[in-house]
């Protein structure tokens, strides 16, 4: 037999008639989650479906469904009638061969009273004889054994095997309907309670119940009701089977239809109520939540290669070119950047984030923030620059958004090839024609054998030394302006754009003594820096929870920083502050670009608002906790995740008056989570909306620029509550945030002080939060560098001590 490794096709043929309701929810579910795969048709008198099933994605519940167990080749098909074209499985470790017969089959019908209208059945095939599915039933020559050996088992055990293939409604009804209920003996009893028990622990029967739209949480108070209703109804000849079988998978597989018969009819509202829910959070097939975009025939051009190749560039050139155009950018930094770069080529072009609306007039071009991007407006030319951020586990389904919802000519997607294949497969659904560029780094990176050898004195001008938190960037700052005679601009995310663009034109220019950089992550994406060799101080950071190796792809965007074309260093080295470190740095650097699976999605409010229909009595973060539970998802998609969103749900949860429609606003505006006071200011801004008062800033400027850590964190909050003001301005009528000009003044007068307080940084750095759980332990002054390396050593010898 020819073998399909990595698909197989099937083919459900149902009567409408004959199939009973529960069947017909199973199939439903497994229809569901197959749409991706295939098709089906509600014909007028049966359903007819044909899937092309990876088989990876194939569930267990739907192997459960078709695949023949316990030697008896037609048992678990009374759960519905599926008749495979064909299955081919890897390592036979699923599916056996069995041929299937009409004839037989009928036969085997005949005798056990099984409703089936169709045969059953199914088979590997030729990798060439797919579909061919009417001839291939005809022949038959290798069932009958196996239905004469059921016959014999019949013969033997004439009464027990008569309960194992009846029809579950049959028995169900028997049970219901039964006028005397059997007694049972103390060690039946007891049997009957490990078998519920079993099958109250048993992940098949959750999940198959599923199908009929018994959830999770409902599941195990519907076995407990079944078992009671068992226990009362107990029919003598049903029993002894269980009895039989004792607590075994055989037997939840035996009671499960009837314990679906059951539910069906003690539980319509649950069902209807966990239907209504799971439909509401039907994520499945995103891309037809666009029709506007969905009738244009797009062109995408993915600009895929490494960094420093010249992605960008070559979109922006289209871009210009067009008549209308939109830049979407994964950073305000960078969509700054854009925006004064192509109105100095005199392309009049506006911007927009989620802070700032700059209209320009005349202007037909925008660059934005990706999270902004219109979905309304057409567009000869798009373009989405870092699109492998698709995958990024917070923000990636605004990339997903643009992508499938854009509405232009041309859409330039610039990035990684990390996403390419995702991006063709959405390109196929979408029947968008993809292009594809492929790009090579214009000089290739070289990685400095030598290190720093642990020491910080040996940096040099044009060097970016690269920190994983606050703390240790202003240590490395002013460990390099006590001992060399460098100064050091800083990068980091706490900072506003601004003020990263301030300290990056510093460094930029050769005319001062501010020759070195020391830098975040925050510098990794897109900023075009003059810097000749990127250091990694370490190559662990902390990711809110412990320490952990920084991955592959963030070291390669890192280090891609050094020797940008046009740049006073077109040559790039990277290296290690520690030799420790230099085999992690190169094992990374070595590393092809991984293949994501799957990209971000988020529901739009109109999805949630629909959820919270089905849930009339919850909170908004048990709303989104209870969505993400249900919702269901393409095999392409993840749900972003969304705890920051949850936590800022939570706190805002005492605030009454507010819709549902502006808790889920307040929950995107843009806030420092962590930052106690920053989250003080948005709790008392949606308290005075929700009071229907103008809301004011309530928030004086400082007296002037910075003067130790303390008093630096203090800006930094204060620009963070003034660009989270701008954002609530633009997200809510205008009239609700009156004061926006004033943020604005505030806000760049705040960046103002916090470049000038950076120049005269030399102090060390303080902790958020007192109290917060610290990366690293304090030490006294300096805190030295860990390497990677000995991190995991550490690790290692703690672990083998305490084995
Ligand atoms: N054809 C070109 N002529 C002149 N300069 C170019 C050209 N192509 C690229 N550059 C310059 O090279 C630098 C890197 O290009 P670009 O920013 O497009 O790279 P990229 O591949 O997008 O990198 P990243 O992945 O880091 O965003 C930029 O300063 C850009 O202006
Ligand atoms: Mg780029």
């Amino acid at each position: 037999m020819g073998r399909v490794p990595a698909t197989f096709l099937f083919t459900i043929f149902t009567s409408k008639k004959s199939v009973s309701r529960a069947r017909a929810l199973l199939l439903n579910r497994y229809f569901h989650s197959l749409r991706q795969f295939g098709d089906w048709v509600l014909e007028k008198d049966h359903f007819n479906a044909t899937f092309d099933v990876p088989k990876r994605q194939v569930s267990t519940s739907l192997v459960d469904l078709i695949r023949p167990s316990n030697g008896s080749k037609f048992r678990h098909f009374n759960l519905a009638d599926v008749r495979p074209f064909s299955s081919t499985v890897e390592n036979g470790d699923s599916f056996e061969k069995s041929n299937s017969c009409n004839s037989a089959v009928e036969e085997l019908q005949d005798k056990k009273g099984l409703d089936f209208v169709e045969s059953v059945g199914f088979d590997g095939v030729e990798e060439n004889g797919m579909g061919n599915g009417v001839d291939y039933f005809e022949e038959n020559n290798t069932c009958e054994s196996e239905i004469v050996e059921q016959e014999d088992g019949i013969d033997e055990n004439e009464k027990r095997e008569d309960v194992a293939f009846r029809d579950p409604i049959d028995l169900y009804r028997q049970l219901r309907d039964n006028p005397r209920r059997h007694k049972l003996q103390q060690s039946e009893w007891d049997t009957l309670q490990e078998v519920f028990n079993c099958f109250a622990k048993s992940g098949w029967a959750a999940n198959q119940s599923l199908g009929i739209y018994i959830g999770l949480s409902f599941f195990r108070t519907a076995v407990h009701k079944f078992r009671n209703f068992f226990y009362k109804k107990c029919c003598s000849e049903i029993v002894k089977h269980v009895l039989s079988l004792g607590p075994s998978d055989a037997t939840v597989k035996f009671l499960f239809p009837i314990f679906v018969e059951f539910c069906i009819e003690e539980f319509p509202d649950e069902i209807r109520r966990f239907q209504g829910m799971l439909e509401s959070a039907d994520l499945t097939k995103p891309h037809t939540w666009f029709p506007f975009a969905r009738a244009m025939k797009r062109k995408i051009i993915y600009h895929c290669g490494p960094t420093n190749s010249g992605k960008t560039y070559n979109a922006l050139q289209c871009f210009m070119e067009a008549k209308k155009g939109i830049y979407c950018s994964p950073l305000r930094l960078l969509a700054m950047e854009v925006f004064d770069k192509v109105n100095a080529q005199g392309v009049y072009c506006s911007l927009l984030t989620g802070q700032e609306k700059k209209h320009v007039p005349f202007s037909n071009h925008v660059a934005c923030t990706v999270e902004m991007v219109s979905t309304d407006e057409l567009y000869d030319v798009a373009v989405i620059d870092e699109i492998q951020m698709m995958a990024d586990p917070y923000r990636g389904y605004a990339w997903t958004r643009a992508l499938l919802g854009l509405k232009a000519d041309e859409i330039h997607l610039c990035g990684d090839p990390s996403v390419l294949n995702i991006v063709r497969k959405i390109c196929s659904d979408t029947g968008d024609e993809l292009h594809e560029q492929h790009y090579e780094r214009f000089k290739p990176l070289v990685v400095e054998a030598k290190t720093l050898l642990g020491d910080l004195r040996n940096v040099r001008s044009g060097d970016c030394v690269v920190a994983f938190s606050r703390r240790e960037i202003f240590e490395v700052k002013m460990a390099i302006e006590k001992h060399t005679k460098h100064r050091c601009c800083v990068i980091y995310g706490a900072l506003p754009p601004e003020t990263r663009r301030q300290q990056a034109s510093l460094f930029n220019d050769q005319d001062n003594e501010f020759d070195v950089l020391v830098a975040s992550d925050a510098v990794g994406m897109g900023l075009n820096l003059n810097i000749r060799r990127v250091i990694f101080y370490s190559l662990s950071k902390y990711n809110g929870d412990k320490i952990v190796p920084v991955p592959a792809s963030q070291v390669k965007q890192i280090a891609g920083r050094a020797g940008r074309r046009g740049s006073r260093y077109p040559d790039g080295l990277t290296t290690t502050l520690n030799l420790d470190d230099l085999d992690y740095l190169i094992e990374c650097l070595k590393q092809p670009f991984e293949d994501v699976k799957k990209g971000g999605l988020f529901p739009f409010f109109e999805q949630v608002e629909l959820f919270a229909g089905q849930l009339p009595n919850v909170t908004f973060s048990q709303l989104l906790e209870k969505f993400g539970e249900s919702c269901r998802l393409d095999g392409s998609y993840f749900l972003c995740r969304h705890d920051h969103i949850k936590k800022v749900a939570n706190m805002l949860e005492k605030v009454q008056g507010l819709s549902l429609e502006d808790r889920f606003n307040f929950c995107f505006a843009p806030v420092n989570v962590r930052d106690p006071k920053a989250m003080y200011h948005l709790l008392r801004f949606a308290s005075v909306y929700s009071q229907n008062a103008p809301v004011n800033i309530a928030m004086g400027m400082p007296k002037g620029s910075a003067k130790n850590d303390a008093e630096l964190m203090d800006l930094e909050t204060r620009h963070q509550v003034l660009s989270m003001y701008l954002w609530l301005s633009h997200h809510f009528k205008e009239e609700t945030f009156p004061y926006a000009k004033k943020a604005e003044v505030m806000a760049s007068n705040v960046a103002e002080l916090l470049g000038q307080s950076l120049i005269n940084a030399n102090w060390k750095p303080e902790s958020r939060q007192a109290n917060q759980k610290k990366p690293h332990p304090e030490e006294d002054g300096y805190d030295r560098p860990r390497s990677l390396v000995k991190l995991i050593d550490k690790k290692r010898r703690d672990k083998s001590s305490a084995a």
